[in-house]
C-alpha cells in the first residue's frame, strides 16, 4: 500500500520539538549566565563592603560636608570689615590673592584672602579649601572661618595669625630672629600637621605645598598649615593621583553642570554652592583638558613663555639695551658692593666662577687647605646650583631656566630698571664727595643735591660702560642659546606635536566646543600676557607674567636677594620650586611621600634661616646657594651643624639640631619609599623612636673621617 504523503502540517509538527529544544537551551543558557552575572555581582559587592569594613582606619572620617557648615559672608560684610578692602589692610600677597586684616561685627580680628583672578585655578583652589580645609580641625591647621562666593568673587576667610608667615619670620629684614626653641617647635607643629592629614584623615589628605609661606605663626610663634589649594584627596586603592586627571574630573563635572543647569554648580558634594556661569571657566576647563592631554603640557606652556622671551630680548636686545639699559656696571662686578650690580653682569661673573669651578680649578687655589672642598666642588658642573641630584630635579631645572629666561629680557624686567637706577646712584656716590653719606635709593634727595649736573659729567664713563653692558649682554645670550636653546627648541617641538595631536583629535562634543573656546581666548591670553610683560611685569610660576606690587608681602619677599626672593617660594601648577619632590615635580603621582619631602626641606630652611636657593651677592658663597646641596656635602663632610642659622651663633641646642638635619636628608632621599612615614618623623623628633638610617651616600666618608688620623699615624709607624 502506497504510503500517504505527509501533509505540510505534519511536516511543522515533526519540525517544533527540535525548535523547542533550542529555545530551551538558548532559555537555560541565558538564566546560567544571568545568575552567574548576579552572583559575581554580588560577590564583589559584598567583598567591597567587607573591604571597606575592613580598611575603615581607625582615623576620623573625613566630613566633606563640612564646608556647608563654614559661614558664608556676603561680600558687603566683607568689604565693611577690610574697610572697603583697603590697601592699609593688606597683610600678604599670595600667587593667587591679597590677604587683608579684617575685624568682625564682634571685634574678632580675621585674615581676609580675596582671590584677584577669577579662572579654573583659582577656583579649584577655593573649592579645595572649602572642601578639604574647610572640612578639617586640628590645632596645626589654620581655622578656616567661612567664605564669600558671589559672581565672580570669590573670597575666603581665616583665623587672624598674629606673627603671619614663617616665611616672613625667617627671612624678613627686622632684627627678630626666631630662637631655636621655637624653631623646633615650628619643625614639630608642622610635622603633627602631616601627621593629622596622612594619619588622622580618613581618607588622607596631601597637602602638596609645604613651605614656609604656607606655614602661619599664632601669638605664641606656634605653625599652623595654611593653603590647601594644591592639596588632594587620597582616594583608596590609588596608588597615587595625577593632578590633572583630579582636575579634569572635577571640571568635567563643573563643565557639564554648567550645560545642564545653566549654572555652574561645584563639585556634587556640595549642591548648596553654587556659582554663575562665566565664559572663563570654558576657557581654563579647556586648557586643563589640554594639560591633562600631557602631563609636561603645563611646562611647555611656560618653555613657550621663554621662548617668546629671549626672542623679545634676542630682537631688542640690540637696539633697546643700547637705549633702555642706561650704564653698564662692569667694575662693580668685581668691586667690593656686589649688592648694587646688575643682574646680567652678575650672571657673567657666576657664569665665570663657574667655568672656573669647572675647567681652571681657580677656586682651589689653596689646595692643602681646601682639597676636600675641592674635590666637592669639581663634581658639581656648570649647573650645579639647580642640579640637587639625579634626573628627578629637571623640573626644576626647568623653572629655574624659564626664570633665567624671564630676567635676561631687559625690555620686560623691571628689575633692570631699578638696577639702573641704583646703578646712577653708584655712579654719583662713587665719584663725588658730597654725596658721599647719602644712602642708596633716595633719588629725589639726589636731584636735589644736583644730580642732573653730575650726571652730565659722568657721560663720557657712561658711553664707556653701555659698551661693556652691551658685550656682556651679548656674551650671555650665546651663553644662554649654547646652553638651553637646544633643551628648549626640543620641548616646543614636542609641544607643538601635541598641539596638532590635540587639533585633530578629540572630537568629543563638549571637549570640541571647550577646544574652540580655548584656542580662541589662549590667542587672547598671549596677547594679554606679551603686553603684561611688556608693561613692566614680573614672572610668576604659578601665572605667567604679572605685574609687580610694589606693596606685595609673603611670598614676593623684597628685602631678599633678586634670585632667592623669585626662587624659593613661588608655586607652580604643581607646587613650589626647591620644595616640591622630584617625583611629583617630575610630573608624577602626588603622595604623602611628597609632602615628607618638602618637611625635609622646610626643616633645613628653618634650621638654616636660609631659602633654598639663596644665591648671595658675593660669588665665593654660590656653593652655599643650594641649600640641600650643601647640606649634602656638609653632611659627607660631617660637619653638618655649619649648616645652623649665623644668627643663632652658638645659642641653639646641637643635639635637637643634628636630629633635625639628619631626618630632613633621610626625607630628601631620592626614592619616595625611602623616606620615612610622617609617623615615623614625629616620633624622631619626639626622642621616641631613633633616627631612621641616614643615607650612606650622606654618611661621612670614611676619608673624610679617619684620612688626618691615618695621616698622623704614618709617622708612627715608621
Ligand atoms: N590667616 C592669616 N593670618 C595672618 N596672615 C596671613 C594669613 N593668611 C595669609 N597671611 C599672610 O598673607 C601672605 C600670603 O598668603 P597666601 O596664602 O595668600 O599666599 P602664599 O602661600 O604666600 O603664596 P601662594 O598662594 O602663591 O602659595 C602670607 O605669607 C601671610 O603673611
Amino acid at each position: 500500500m502506497p504510503s500517504r504523503p505527509l501533509s505540510p502540517s505534519s511536516y511543522n509538527n515533526l519540525a517544533k520539538p527540535s525548535f523547542v529544544n533550542k529555545t530551551r537551551v538558548l532559555f537555560l543558557i541565558l538564566t546560567i549566565s544571568s545568575s552567574v552575572v548576579i552572583v559575581f555581582t554580588f560577590l564583589y559587592f559584598l567583598y567591597h563592603l567587607w573591604y571597606n569594613l575592613v580598611n575603615r582606619s581607625r582615623t576620623i572620617p573625613f566630613d566633606s560636608n563640612a564646608p556647608l557648615k563654614l559661614q558664608r559672608f556676603t561680600y558687603k560684610e566683607l568689604k565693611n570689615a577690610t574697610n572697603d578692602f583697603d590697601e592699609a589692610n593688606v597683610i600678604g600677597k599670595g600667587g593667587s590673592g591679597t590677604v587683608f586684616l579684617g575685624i568682625a561685627r564682634d571685634g574678632k580680628l580675621l585674615a581676609i584672602k580675596r582671590l584677584d583672578t577669577f579662572s579654573l585655578q583659582t577656583e579649584r583652589e577655593f573649592q579645595n579649601e572649602l572642601q578639604i580645609l574647610g572640612g578639617l580641625r586640628s590645632p596645626f591647621l589654620v581655622t578656616l572661618l567661612g567664605y564669600c562666593m558671589e559672581r565672580n568673587k570669590r573670597i575666603l576667610v581665616y583665623e587672624y595669625m598674629p606673627n603671619k608667615s614663617l616665611q616672613e619670620m625667617l627671612f624678613s629684614d627686622g632684627n627678630l630672629v626666631l630662637k631655636w626653641s621655637q624653631r623646633f617647635e615650628i619643625i614639630m607643629d608642622v610635622a603633627k600637621a602631616l601627621e593629622f592629614l596622612h594619619f588622622g584623615c580618613d581618607p588622607p589628605v596631601i597637602h602638596g605645598d609645604i613651605k614656609p609661606s604656607n606655614v602661619l605663626l599664632d601669638s605664641d610663634c606656634r605653625g599652623k598649615v595654611s593653603d590647601f589649594g594644591l592639596s588632594r584627596i587620597k582616594v583608596e586603592g590609588e596608588f597615587g593621583m595625577d593632578l590633572f586627571s583630579q582636575d579634569l574630573g572635577k571640571s568635567q563635572e563643573l563643565w557639564k553642570s554648567q550645560e545642564l543647569s545653566g549654572n555652574l554648580a561645584t563639585a556634587t558634594e556640595t549642591p548648596a554652592i553654587s556659582t554663575p556661569v562665566d565664559s572663563a571657566h570654558e576657557v581654563d576647563f579647556a586648557l586643563a583638558l589640554q594639560a591633562s592631554s600631557s602631563s609636561n603640557n603645563s611646562r611647555c606652556y611656560n618653555v613657550r613663555a621663554l621662548n617668546l622671551n629671549s626672542l623679545n630680548y634676542n630682537a631688542n636686545i640690540a637696539s633697546e639695551s643700547e637705549v633702555k639699559s642706561g650704564n653698564g656696571k662692569g667694575k662693580e662686578v668685581s668691586g667690593v658692593d656686589l649688592g648694587a650690580v646688575d643682574w646680567t653682569s652678575k650672571f657673567v661673573a657666576y657664569e665665570d666662577e663657574l667655568s672656573s669651578v669647572d675647567h681652571s680649578k681657580e677656586l682651589n687655589v689653596n689646595a692643602n687647605s681646601v682639597n676636600d672642598e675641592a674635590a666637592s666642588t669639581k663634581q658639581w658642573g656648570k649647573d650645579w646650583w639647580w642640579r640637587q641630584d639625579g634626573s628627578g630635579e629637571l623640573c626644576s631645572k626647568d623653572y629655574v631656566m624659564e626664570w633665567i629666561g624671564s630676567q635676561i629680557c631687559p625690555s620686560t624686567n623691571p628689575d633692570w630698571d631699578e638696577e639702573k637706577k641704583s646703578t646712577n646712584e653708584k655712579i654719583e656716590l662713587d665719584n663725588s664727595t658730597p654725596l658721599d653719606n647719602l644712602e642708596d635709593g633716595h633719588e629725589p634727595q639726589l636731584q636735589e643735591l644736583g644730580f642732573g649736573k653730575l650726571e652730565k659729567g659722568f657721560e663720557k664713563k657712561e658711553s664707556k660702560w653701555k659698551k661693556n653692558r652691551k658685550k656682556r649682554h651679548k656674551k650671555m645670550q650665546e651663553w644662554w642659546k649654547e646652553e638651553h636653546l637646544d633643551e628648549i627648541s626640543k620641548k616646543s617641538s614636542k609641544l607643538k606635536k601635541l598641539e596638532t595631536k590635540w587639533k585633530k583629535g578629540f572630537k568629543i562634543p563638549h571637549f570640541d566646543l571647550a577646544r574652540r573656546f580655548h584656542f580662541h581666548r589662549r590667542n587672547k591670553f598671549r596677547e594679554q600676557n606679551q603686553d603684561d610683560c611688556d608693561a613692566n611685569g614680573e614672572f610668576s610660576f604659578r601665572r605667567g607674567w604679572r605685574k609687580k606690587n610694589k606693596n606685595s608681602m609673603g611670598s614676593d619677599m623684597w628685602s631678599g636677594d633678586l634670585f632667592s626672593r623669585e626662587l624659593s617660594s613661588t608655586t607652580s601648577m604643581r607646587g613650589t620650586l626647591c620644595y616640591v619632590a622630584p617625583e611629583y615635580g617630575g610630573c608624577g603621582y602626588l603622595m604623602e611621600k611628597a609632602d615628607i619631602y618638602s618637611l625635609g626641606v622646610l626643616i633645613l630652611v628653618i634650621v638654616s634661616g636660609r631659602r633654598p636657593l639663596h644665591v648671595l651677592a658675593s660669588p665665593m658663597k654660590l656653593e652655599k646657594a643650594n641649600l640641600i646641596s650643601w647640606c649634602r656635602h656638609l653632611a659627607q663632610a660631617g660637619n653638618i651643624l655649619e649648616l645652623v642659622d649665623e644668627r643663632l651663633k652658638d645659642d641653639y641646642n646641637k643635639e635637637q639640631a643634628s636630629l633635625c638635619i639628619n631626618l630632613a636628608l633621610t626625607c630628601l632621599q631620592k626614592t619616595p619609599e625611602l623616606r620615612p612615614d610622617i609617623g615615623e618623623t614625629v616620633r624622631t623628633l619626639k626622642g621616641e623612636m631613633d633616627l631612621p638610617p641616614v643615607p650612606f651616600e650622606f654618611s661621612p666618608s670614611p676619608s673624610k673621617l679617619y684620612g688626618k688620623s691615618r695621616r698622623k699615624q704614618k709617622p708612627n709607624a715608621d
